[in-house]
């Protein structure tokens, strides 16, 4: 134990007259000592201690924090404490050593010494029949001539660089949303639900030409370094892509490797099982910075485009959620479901600005279906066609499953990709090997083979289509001779 921490505590001087106090004092007349050495000791002592408490004022919830300085001192504890708590990391594979209980390190901020000490004690909270029966602590101690500097800029560096480390050391998560029925009351203040977040997508590996693929990674890689520039705008700090396009093109995949271009923990939104706006609103609140919330297939999720039209038969100006009439807009917060307005509300009204560093992605099959305010710019940011596989794609494909850059066959290919469409999850599927007997000429030649039946199928489409055209073209012929005769007649 160091001397400030010694001080600060009493111990001291307790440690010195314990053995005479037990032998010749009766229990009342030892509290009594301990109080008033106590008040004495603090009276003269030059040290100030700042408690962080691991339990939090709202239930179970760890405090923030206390997590934090946790974090801080995982940096500095094992330069110098002398015992240590061992767990695994992020990885598992890496040991991350932290402070152990009792134990002090020194901590040093412009050329003043701080003490730190993790301490152990029984809980006294009111709420302590539902958390933890003891908590933990990290006293800091410092001389009071310090007071300012401590409290003014020494805890914000603590907080800052430990938020840093938090960010760099987490294990980023993939988060849905849990169903209705199952949270209880107990359990309002668990939304989420979660899982570690390992896709391997990356910008390299998706198929997709080289130029459309760097506009994506630019805007991106901009929006993550613009917290500045949001703040002079006077905008929240938050971008909205709407990516579209066929089944199959890579819409999910992309949403994978934006997250992991830009570390972002991913929260998929399943509006389906959301309970009303506020509950959308409740969701929304407890997503953290850094992190993507995504909302798949926007145009099945729910029945908002009808709802929306019903609305523009009264308002002229089918832009602006707040022209909705106000009576309808009471009957929808009533109806308790998610409204149009209360998910436009979520994505670009006041709601949209708790918090910062998010990404807003909306995937659809059909671009058409959707209301134009739900995709204007301000909510959707930037629309991202992903389409049918091209060349520059394939080759994308071929470097990726089977190591080529170059084959004979590739001229083939490039020729039936511009007659026909194939997905990008159809030249994927058939570009892997599914025996070991597979080599590259095999599963280019398998996927030459599916450009043509796809060429093919086309093409028996494109001929039913011309031969129900010409079918109903000839019957309205047919009806038109037939009005013609009944009138001469
Ligand atoms: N552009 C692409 N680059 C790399 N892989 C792709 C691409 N498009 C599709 N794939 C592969 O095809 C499969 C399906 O892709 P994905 O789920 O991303 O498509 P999607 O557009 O989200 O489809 P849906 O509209 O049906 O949800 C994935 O296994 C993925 O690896
Ligand atoms: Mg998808």
């Amino acid at each position: 134990m160091t001397l400030p921490t010694l001080v600060s505590t009493s111990v001291g001087s307790i440690l010195v007259l314990w053995p005479f106090l037990e032998r010749y004092c009766p229990v009342g007349l030892r509290q009594c000592f301990y109080k008033y050495t106590t008040i004495i000791t603090s009276y003269f002592n030059p040290y100030i201690d700042i408690s962080f408490s691991d339990v939090s004022e709202l239930w179970f919830k760890r405090s923030d924090a206390y997590l934090t300085v946790e974090t801080y001192l995982s940096n500095k504890a094992p330069k110098s404490a002398k015992r240590l708590k061992a767990e695994l990391g992020k990885d598992s594979s890496k040991v991350v050593l932290s402070l152990d209980v009792h134990q002090t390190v020194v901590d040093e901020f412009r050329g003043v010494k701080i003490w730190w000490t993790s301490k152990k004690e029984a809980n006294t909270s009111r709420f302590s029949y539902f958390i933890e029966e003891t908590t933990m602590s990290y006293m800091l101690t410092f001389h009071k001539r310090y007071r300012d500097l401590i409290i003014e800029s020494y805890l914000e560096h603590v907080m800052k660089e430990g938020k840093e480390i938090g960010v760099k050391n987490r294990q980023r998560k993939l988060y849905t949303n849990c169903p209705k029925e199952k949270s209880s009351w107990y359990m309002n203040r668990r939304m989420w639900s979660s899982i570690f977040f390992e896709h391997p997508a990356s910008f390299e590996r998706i198929g997709l030409d080289p130029e459309t693929k760097q506009d994506i990674v630019d805007d991106l890689l901009t929006f993550s370094k613009s917290k500045n520039y949001y703040e002079k705008i006077g905008k929240p700090w938050k971008r909205g892509y709407l990516l579209y396009g066929p089944p199959g093109t890579g819409k999910s995949t992309m949403i994978a490797a934006m997250a992991n271009l830009l570390d972002y923990d991913v929260y998929d939104l399943e509006l389906t099982a959301v309970k009303d706006n506020t509950e959308l609103r409740k969701l929304l609140i407890e997503t953290t910075a850094k992190s993507i919330i995504v909302i798949e297939d926007i145009d099945c999720s729910l029945d908002l485009t009808g709802q929306r039209k019903k609305k523009t038969k009264k308002s002229s100006d089918d832009d602006d959620v707040n022209e909705i009439p106000k009576k309808d807009a009471k009957e929808e917060e009533n109806s308790n479901k998610v409204t149009l307005s209360g998910l436009l509300n979520v994505i670009d009204g006041l709601w949209s600005g708790c918090g910062g560093e998010r990404l807003i992605i909306f995937t659809t099959n059909c671009l058409e279906k959707l209301d134009p305010a739900l995709i204007r710019s301000g909510r959707m940011d930037k629309h991202i066609e992903l389409s049918y596989c091209k060349f520059e794609a394939f080759k994308v494909f071929a470097k990726n499953y089977l190591d080529l850059e170059k084959h004979p066959m590739f001229d083939t290919i490039q020729r039936l990709m511009g007659e026909t469409n194939i997905t990008p999850a159809d030249v994927a599927e058939n570009l892997m090997p599914k025996s070991s007997s597979d080599d590259a000429d095999k599963c280019l030649s398998k996927l030459i083979e599916a450009l043509e039946e796809a060429k093919k199928k086309a093409a028996r489409k494109k001929d039913e289509e011309e031969k129900q055209k010409e079918e109903e073209a000839a019957k309205k012929k047919n009806g038109e001779l037939k009005r013609n005769v009944k009138e001469n007649d």
